[in-house]
């Protein structure tokens, strides 16, 4: 297996607080990783630790180049562009912002496309498009670089089911050439489509495929909560002694 993102001993802060505190993680070439913690559990924040956008306070990032995916609600919609414009924007910092995009990047723009099955929608305004298509668009966005790591923010919030279930078809597919990270509040969906489920509270609780994941102190530490909880009785695991 080759690792794709290797992330050893990180720790960051935010504000002047610490958020991630000693996480540990690899994700190879070919997994499919959800990232799964409570609010405020840094899930954003490794991944953007990830990408290098914010600074260490210690520890190593290993990747060789990943691709992100932000919230469906961090891009402007109502910006006049097209759905292949909105593409392009994933080669401004290669092309340069001034320049103008030569044949070839216009080739991986139209490729990425394809990729998420939206090329009969490239001349289409991006202020058009259904939640799922506007999710698309920001992965082929991301996938326009051909990154070796996806990372993916909460991409399900506010999605239907058949939209979240061509998604995940589609995120299974792209990850069988790359990792995939995928952060996400579904731990249903999480566990039965991820081959790795990363456990994240401030630091990595536990990791492995969700059959292995059956401790049910591990789901109690990450989520913060108690043996009668609601999430132990969906996860179809009792607690010692209740
Ligand atoms: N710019 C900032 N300055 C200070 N603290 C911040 C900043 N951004 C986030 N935080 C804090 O860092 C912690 C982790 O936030 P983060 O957004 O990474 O969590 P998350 O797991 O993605 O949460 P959610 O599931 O709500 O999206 C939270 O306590 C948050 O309040």
């Amino acid at each position: 297996m080759t690792a794709a993102l290797e992330m050893i001993a990180v720790n960051a802060d935010l504000g002047g607080r610490p958020v991630l505190r000693d996480v540990n993680l690899r994700v190879d070439t070919g997994e499919f990783a959800a990232l799964l913690g409570p609010n405020g559990a840094g899930k954003t924040t490794l991944i953007r630790a990830a990408l290098g956008l914010i600074p260490l306070r210690g520890g190593t990032v290993i990747s060789s180049g990943a691709g992100y995916v932000p919230q469906r609600h961090e891009f402007s919609w109502d910006f006049p562009a097209s759905v292949e414009d909105a593409v392009l924007s994933g080669l401004v910092r290669r092309i340069g912002l001034f320049r103008r995009p030569s044949v070839a990047h216009w080739q991986a723009v139209w490729a990425a496309l394809d990729q998420v099955r939206l090329a009969d929608l490239r001349k289409r305004p991006v202020g058009e498009l259904s939640g799922g298509q506007r999710q698309r668009v920001l992965v082929a966005r991301a996938l326009v670089v051909s990154p070796p790591v996806l990372l993916l923010d909460e991409p399900f919030t506010g999605l239907d089911m058949p939209a979240q279930e061509n998604l995940t078809e589609l995120f299974t597919t792209l990850a069988k050439e790359r990792a995939v990270v995928m952060a996400t509040h579904d731990l249903a969906a999480a566990a039965y489509t991820c081959d790795t489920l990363i456990l994240l509270n401030r630091t990595v609780i536990a990791t492995g495929p969700a059959a292995d994941l059956k401790d049910p102190a591990v789901w109690m530490e990450t989520f913060e909560v108690g043996p009668g909880s609601h999430l132990l009785k969906a996860l179809s695991l009792t607690p010692a002694g209740a």
